[in-house]
């Protein structure tokens, strides 16, 4: 027999449905007279390549029905992206249902996905209560954070998506449902499964197909995602001159630890306090106002861990001498910058010295998480 549920209020931000959470957005919007607009599938992709790419295979999976895990570092936009999935779907007049699998309390969580029948337990609802899986019937169902949810609601996961239907505690007959599945995490779930965290077999029914998002630092349309989110603030198109250079630079290099949703917050504060039309360096926050930009010639490859560190180090230009340390990914990210050190981070340049094409060298920018402002010099900032 489950264990009934404690009783006790849940917190309005624990489970989120499609309405409660437009309800809340309508509130934000009323309370600032700009809405992001950033729901069409085709307008996540902004100018980047790599979310073009992805933004077509999730199209495609959702139009298979194919359960999608979105992967990425937090403010990335993985709900973003599940919302507007939903919205291009087919089961877009149905509901998007939205769990945070990190924020349910345990004892809640299974009533709370399951739901519960009349009198399954004391102090349940007269009427019983759908679920969150029954609610989601026919639309989206969206779990976030999966890689929280404990291990035991797993099984029952498990067994709802394998056999495509829920039964409610105190039920007698299951009852059948069909949604489709998003799920997201900032997670490694191969290293949850690894240790015993996380369903193997779990992890094959979510992961139908894997969206990587990438950090925004990453992101070659950062100047496009900065004049967009400026023309939503205004509410109306905006053309550079709204923006000092000055500011323009530090945005762009900048290395957004918390992504979109930083950047967002970063504009919507500008926006608010800029005086005369025209956002200065002194409109940006503090944090933004005390980045010390680091010439790249000084980064040094620590790892994937994002930091800013100055310090002092070889020569720019010094193409030569990279240090190895046996680790590939290091050592390779070494070799990289200093060809483009040599070549004063011209891409043409550093890809002939390289040898291999422009678009490999950009690619290759990416999966050694060395930021770049595609066609700018030298970028004023490096991110070891
Ligand atoms: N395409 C976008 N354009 C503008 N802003 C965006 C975009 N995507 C996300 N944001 C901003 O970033 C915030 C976080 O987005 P979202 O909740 O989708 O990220 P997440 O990856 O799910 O975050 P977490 O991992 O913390 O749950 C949004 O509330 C919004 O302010």
């Amino acid at each position: 027999m489950p264990t009934p549920p404690v009783e006790q209020p849940m917190a309005e931000s624990d489970v989120q449905t499609a309405d409660t959470a437009h309800t809340a957005r309508s509130h934000r919007c009323a309370a600032s007279r700009t809405a992001p607009r950033y729901r069409d599938i085709d307008q996540l992709a902004a100018g980047d390549e790599l979310m073009r790419d992805l933004v077509e295979r999730g199209k495609r999976l959702i139009d298979r029905g194919i359960p999608v895990l979105i992967l990425g570092e937090t403010g990335t936009g993985k709900e973003y992206l599940s919302r507007a999935l939903h919205d291009y779907s087919a089961r877009r007049q149905a509901a998007w249902v939205a769990v945070n699998c990190a924020s349910i309390p345990e004892s809640l969580a299974e009533s709370e996905l399951f739901g519960y029948c009349k009198g399954a337990f004391s102090g349940a609802l007269p009427g019983g209560m759908k679920g969150k899986v029954q609610q989601a019937d026919g639309g989206t169902l969206f779990l976030d954070e999966i890689g929280d949810m404990p291990f035991a609601l797993q099984t029952r996961l498990l067994r709802v998506l394998s056999e495509r239907e829920v039964i409610p505690l105190g039920a007698m007959r299951p009852v059948s449902v069909d949604l489709q599945l998003i799920c997201a995490t900032h997670q490694d779930l191969k290293t949850l499964i690894g240790e015993g965290r996380f369903r193997e077999d779990l992890y094959y029914r979510v992961a139908g197909g894997v969206l990587r998002l990438p950090a925004l630092r990453e992101r070659a349309d950062r100047r496009r995602l900065v004049m967009q989110m400026i023309a939503d603030e205004l509410g109306e198109a905006a053309d550079e001159n709204v923006i000092a250079p000055a500011a323009l630079q530090r945005l762009l290099a900048y290395p957004w630890p918390g992504n979109l949703r930083q950047m967002h917050a970063v504009i919507r504060y500008s926006c608010a306090v800029m005086n005369g039309g025209r956002i200065e360096l002194r409109d940006l926050p503090e944090e933004l106002m005390q980045f010390q930009a680091v010439p790249l010639a000084q980064v040094h490859p620590i790892g994937r861990t994002a930091q800013i560190r100055p310090f002092a180090s070889r020569a720019e230009g010094d193409a030569t001498s990279v240090v190895l340390t046996g680790d590939p990914y290091r050592d390779e990210r070494s070799r990289v910058i200093a060809a483009l050190n040599g070549s004063r981070w011209n891409i043409s340049a550093a890809s002939r010295q390289l040898g291999m094409c422009r678009a490999s060298l950009y690619r290759k920018l990416r999966q050694l998480d060395i930021p770049h402002v595609r066609d700018q010099a030298m970028p004023a900032y490096a991110v070891a």
